[in-house]
């Protein structure tokens, strides 16, 4: 189905669900809102599920999203283009942060090629999606064309429908790029409208002069599409300042929820791709959770504008999914409280 015909199918979560959720909760052991943010949590599982008590989500897949950045050229990382190549290759035999973490939720790993630059042997796990190998340098003219950024978004939303299809039960959104926190800040900075400086942060740790540097390139890439550019023209900004693994991003958020199924932010990539996402579809944000609050300023930024409240904050700064994966043990307790736990009748407590 066409990416763009679904985000405007996306329908809103069941609120009578939500509220039969919240309902319950003060049913249950507990002072009312003892649970804090884990009662809003399951009362959104209940609401997307359109069932009380919901069950558990716990057949999880993350995407890992993988594109090369020819912004790269102007030395914004201090990692040179191949560790795109050689990460993926790293999640395929299992040795990754994210391996390790998904490995304890049961959750599925697929790495999605959408861009990056060396070409990839076909394996197990790995879905070859090239849009292009790597962007076009965004301080220099557009990083992309609006096809390519259109092509980017439909192959994030197949794959989602793809993996609901299959039966997973929640997504989780992961990114590898090196380079791509340079495009996650020009996309914050140009869809808040927030000075750069206070929304770029040092990616996989730069030093203050190259940080400098950063924020100049993207002070030029956003006001240069500024000039023409209208906020709600998602493949006008994706293709000026974004990277195929934004454009996936967007895409997959809008496959979760026109799948109706949830989705786990990530970091500083997925935050700013959620800020598209809104545009394409607002109602899709109401199937997802923000994983964490990452290091890079940015992401912080970003989830505020969404109204959303990261679930962990652990200063992490890695991408792949890390965080989305470590929140996912949180949203299946919070799920399983809801379900599990005894009513104040059940259990002969006394309610105050
Ligand atoms: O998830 C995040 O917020 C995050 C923050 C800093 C770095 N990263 C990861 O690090 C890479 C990009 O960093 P950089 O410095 O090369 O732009 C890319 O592979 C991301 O997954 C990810
Ligand atoms: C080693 C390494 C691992 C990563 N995982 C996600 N982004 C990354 C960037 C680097 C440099």
């Amino acid at each position: 189905m066409d990416v763009f015909e679904a985000a405007k199918l996306v329908v809103g979560i069941d609120t009578k669900s939500f509220e039969e959720a919240k309902a319950r909760q003060l049913t249950l052991t507990k002072p009312p809102y003892a649970l804090g943010a884990l009662e809003d949590v399951a009362a959104q599982i209940c609401g997307i599920a359109s069932l009380v008590p919901a069950r558990t989500p716990s057949r999880g897949a993350l995407a890992i999203f993988a594109g090369d950045h020819g912004v790269l050229e102007e030395g914004i990382s201090p990692w040179p283009m191949e560790v795109t190549a050689q990460m993926v290759g790293n999640f395929l035999s299992g040795g990754a942060a994210a391996n390790v973490l998904a490995k304890r939720t049961s959750t599925k790993v697929l790495v999605v090629d959408v861009g990056v630059a060396l070409d990839l042997v076909p394996t197990e796990g790995l879905i070859i999606q090239k849009v292009a190998k790597g962007t076009s340098n965004l301080a220099k003219g557009a990083a992309m064309t609006r096809e390519q950024a259109a092509k980017a978004i439909q192959v994030g939303f197949d794959v989602a429908c793809d993996l609901v299809l299959d039966g997973h039960d929640i997504l989780i959104a992961g990114d590898m790029g090196i380079g791509n926190t340079t495009p996650s800040a020009a996309i914050v900075a140009f869809m808040v409208g927030a000075p750069v400086a206070s929304v770029t942060g040092y990616g996989t740790g730069i030093s203050s002069e190259l940080f400098e540097k950063k924020v100049a390139i993207i002070e030029s890439a956003v006001s240069r599409t500024a000039s023409s550019i209208d906020r709600s023209d998602v493949l006008g900004v994706l293709s000026s300042i974004g990277g195929f693994e934004h454009g996936a991003t967007v895409g997959f958020i809008i496959g979760a929820a026109f799948s109706k199924v949830p989705l786990v932010l990530d970091g500083v990539i997925s935050n700013s791709s959620a800020l598209l996402a809104r545009e394409l579809s607002p109602l899709s944000l109401q199937y997802c959770f923000a994983g964490h609050a990452s290091r890079e300023v940015g992401a912080k930024v970003a989830n505020s504008a969404l109204g959303m409240e990261p679930l962990l904050n652990l200063d992490l700064a890695l991408g792949e999914g890390s965080g989305a994966l470590l929140a996912l043990g949180l949203i299946q307790g919070a799920t399983d409280l809801l379900a599990d736990m005894a009513t104040f009748d059940q259990a002969g407590v006394t309610e105050k």
